[in-house]
């Protein structure tokens, strides 16, 4: 396997006795847009955090590829997809601290950096906050400073949980577009949703939690003019 790529082969899970999926094989590797598609509760979340490393499978293998276990890294999954929560934590402090310090944590080379930085900030529209609390921020414009911090990182692998979910149309459509450059500049992303979303249109595949098992289907979508 080349570049980031995540397999997970005979998966289940289950809390105690009770069953929340399987899943044969699945493949998140650079690239992909996957849709993660299934009802409240039917596994969406815990499945993104056992891609992240960050709950154990009940039985299978998940193996990410060209990342060996080390001393210092024992967990060779943590790290390497990126996992975006619902309700993001954000630190105390203004918008500008917390990107800042999502900076930090960037190997990119200084320049681009801040030309990331300057991106974020045009692309999710927080030019004007940047000197607010975070605490004082709405439910969207929260959203919005989790995904560029997210964005300052220029990931390989992104999974989002429910990134649009309850948010007005112009937090939505800000989203949506910078799901978008990321789409483009080729980190794979793996998207969920209880529900029908603008999001599929972006996704070559789905996966639908259904009846406990994780069906894999490819997406045809419709040609844009002149393609
Ligand atoms: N640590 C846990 N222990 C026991 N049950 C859990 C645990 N984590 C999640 N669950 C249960 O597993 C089920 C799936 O939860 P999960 O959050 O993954 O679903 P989801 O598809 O993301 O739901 P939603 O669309 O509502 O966000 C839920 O019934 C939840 O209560």
């Amino acid at each position: 396997m080349s570049g980031y790529h995540i397999h997970v082969q005979d998966l289940t899970m289950r809390f105690g006795e009770r069953p929340l999926f399987n899943a044969p094989a699945l493949d998140f590797k650079q690239g992909d847009v996957i849709y993660l598609e299934g009802d409240n509760g039917t596994g969406k979340t815990t499945l993104m955090k056992v891609l992240a490393g960050l709950v154990k499978p009940s039985s299978g293998t998940v193996t990410a590829a060209n990342r060996q276990r080390s001393f210092s890294q024992p967990n060779p999954l943590l790290g390497y997809a990126l996992y975006l929560h619902q309700h993001p934590y954000l630190f105390d402090g203004d918008v500008s601290y917390n990107l800042k310090l999502a900076q930090r944590y960037s190997k990119l080379p200084k320049a681009e950096q801040l030309q990331r930085l300057d991106a974020a900030i045009e692309l999710s529209q927080l030019g004007h906050l940047l000197k607010s609390g975070a605490a004082n921020l709405s439910g969207g414009e929260r959203q919005r400073l989790a995904l560029a911090r997210t964005w300052l990182l220029k990931p390989q692998l992104l999974m989002l949980d429910e990134p649009i979910s309850n948010m007005d149309r112009v937090s939505q459509q800000l989203v949506f577009a910078m799901i978008g450059e990321l789409k483009k500049q080729g980190t794979g992303l793996l998207l969920s949703s209880h529900q029908d979303s603008a999001l599929f249109g972006l996704c070559q595949q789905r996966w639908l939690i259904e009846s406990q098992q994780i069906r894999v289907s490819e997406i045809r979508q419709p040609l844009a003019a002149g393609e």
